[in-house]
Formats: C-alpha cells, sequence, structure tokens
C-alpha cells in the first residue's frame, strides 16, 4: 500500500443538472434509484444502497459532474488521508457543516484533483438508513463507477495513483485506466478515458441480475430514452453493459457482473489491446454521442 489509508467504496457522485425535477423522475421513475428526502431547495438525493446519498443531482446553468465522493475505512483512515494530502502540498477544505445533514454524513474534507480540477470528498462514517432501499423498476446493487475523459491520461493518472491511492486493474496504453480503491474488490470505482477534453464520461449503476439490462433497454426505449451502446460485454471487467443519456445527454450505465479482486495476491494489471472488442466483445459500437456530454464544474467549496 502506497498511501496510509484504506478506501471503503465509492459512496455517491454529484452531478449538476439543468432542470431538477425533469433529471430527479429520470433517475428514480426510469432507473429505479429511490429518492431519499423530498427535493432540498435547489438539489435532491438518490440512493441505491443503504446509505442516504448515492447521487445527488443539483439544479446549475450547466450540467456536469460536481463532485465525486469516497467512504474511507474509518475515522482513522481520513484523519490519516487528510495528513497525507496535506504533507503533499494539496489543499483540503472540510466539508461545509450546513451541508452535512443533507449528505448524512459525520464530517470529512474535500480537495481537487490537480489535472483535471475534479473535487474529491473524502469521509469515513455515513448513516445507515433504517429502512432498506427499496428497487422498482431495476433492482439495483449499488452505484458502481464514474469515468473521466481526461486530456493528460498520463499526468491524471500518475496524481491518483500516486497521491490518491488508486490501483489500476487494466489499462489499454495512451486511450484508458480502469483503477479500483483498495480494498475494496471490484475491478474499477474510478476510469479514465483520454479525450480532447476534461469532462464526465458516464456514471454507472451495478445491477442484479442480467434481466434488469434487458428490462432496462425495452422501458428506456419505450420512453424515448436515446440508448448510445450497448447491450455488450465489456472486455476489462467482464460486465453485461447498456449505455443511454440521461435528460442533459449525460451518459448513464447499467451493468451486470464485475471481476473481483482479492485484498492479497491480487492479479497484476493487463494491457489490454487498443480495439473496439476490448470496449464491447459482442462487436457493438457506440453513437456518436456517448459520453460527450457534462462538464467538470468549477469550485464546489
Ligand atoms: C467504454 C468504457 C470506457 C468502459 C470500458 C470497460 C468497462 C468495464 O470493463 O466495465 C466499463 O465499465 C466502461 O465504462
Ligand atoms: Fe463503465
Amino acid at each position: 500500500m502506497h498511501v496510509p489509508f484504506l478506501y471503503r467504496q465509492l459512496s455517491y457522485v454529484a452531478l449538476n443538472v439543468s432542470d431538477l425535477s425533469r433529471s430527479t423522475s429520470f433517475y428514480s421513475d426510469l432507473l429505479g434509484l429511490e429518492l431519499s428526502a423530498e427535493q432540498v431547495g435547489e438539489s435532491s438525493a438518490l440512493r441505491c444502497d443503504t446509505h442516504a446519498a448515492s447521487l445527488l443531482l443539483y439544479q446549475a446553468d450547466e450540467p456536469g459532474l460536481r463532485r465525486v465522493a469516497f467512504q474511507l475505512a474509518s475515522s482513522a483512515d481520513l484523519a490519516a488521508a487528510a495528513t497525507h494530502f496535506e504533507s503533499r502540498g494539496y489543499e483540503i477544505w472540510p466539508i461545509p457543516s450546513e451541508e452535512l445533514p443533507f449528505l448524512r454524513v459525520a464530517g470529512g474534507f474535500r480537495l481537487y484533483e490537480p489535472t483535471t480540477r475534479v473535487t474529491f470528498e473524502y469521509f469515513a462514517s455515513v448513516m445507515d438508513l433504517g429502512k432498506a432501499y427499496q428497487p422498482t423498476v431495476a433492482n439495483i446493487q449499488r452505484l458502481g463507477h464514474v469515468v473521466l475523459r481526461v486530456v493528460d491520461l498520463d499526468g491524471c493518472w500518475e496524481v491518483l495513483e500516486r497521491d490518491f491511492g488508486l490501483l489500476s486493474s487494466d489499462f489499454v496504453e495512451d486511450k484508458a485506466v480502469w483503477a479500483r480503491c483498495y480494498p475494496n474488490p471490484f475491478h474499477h470505482s474510478l476510469a479514465l478515458v483520454k479525450s480532447p477534453e476534461n469532462g464526465l464520461h458516464h456514471v454507472n449503476f451495478m445491477v442484479s441480475e442480467i434481466d434488469d439490462i434487458g428490462r432496462a433497454r425495452n422501458r428506456l426505449i419505450d420512453a424515448g430514452v436515446d440508448i448510445v451502446f450497448g447491450p455488450g460485454r465489456h472486455k476489462p471487467s467482464g460486465s453485461v453493459f447498456l449505455y443511454f443519456l440521461d435528460p442533459d445527454g449525460m451518459t448513464a450505465e447499467f451493468s451486470f457482473g464485475m471481476e473481483e479482486f482479492p485484498e492479497e495476491n491480487a492479479r497484476e494489471p493487463r494491457m489490454l489491446e487498443n480495439s473496439s472488442t476490448t470496449m464491447d466483445l459482442w462487436g457493438g459500437k457506440p453513437k456518436p454521442t456517448f459520453s460527450s456530454a457534462g462538464v467538470i464544474a468549477g469550485k464546489d467549496r
């Protein structure tokens, strides 16, 4: 381990959206996330897990990625992470106290990833809600991963590996890196795809059975949602996937199945071929609108 703290999981992703009630309905009614609480002012919290926030939506002028939040393994890990980032010259700032009740976390900090200016948030203690997540149209297991479009793939990966402590599971040279947050077993919680501009690539939700993928495809088509890639099967994680556009044109993914890594003696990252079959073993091709929308929001403090 090359950083002095352990992760638990990717906890939530915060998106800016241009029409809060439209996007809230999309993610709850069509995708099956549960609204944790009635809309609070200009934001809403949706969940597909034991905690209140898997996806936060904020009313904003420009749709995009506002924040990525990770839960660490313990409060000792949170303290170690704060010291670690400060010792490496990062400016960190506390989660504003007025946001804590909405996030249902006990406290934590934020910082920028310097090459993309994506805001990362870290906390340890998050409230487990008394009532379990109630699946409706899809049985979502968890928020799966977030993928960033990055101009400086090598520079961004160097920072995420060295300073943020992510481990690479697989990569395609000069094109993509899939990274896990140790000791979380999942093949990736965050990935990078080299692109002409920094931005959001997509947000993924892992579903419980392959039928959730097939049913989602038909439900989304009936609702007039643009399916932009899939169904198909990814070579890196082995998952079956379906990508579609949210009301702002940002890409979301449902996937079923994912390789899990052991804490010890994990396999080395594989160098995968830069070919369309690496992305889809079934030979599908994405539409041009795939992963094309979503800026990285500026200052979040
Ligand atoms: C096409 C994108 C970048 C991609 C590729 C592979 C996987 C996977 O192996 O799970 C993904 O989840 C992706 O989003
Ligand atoms: Fe994905």
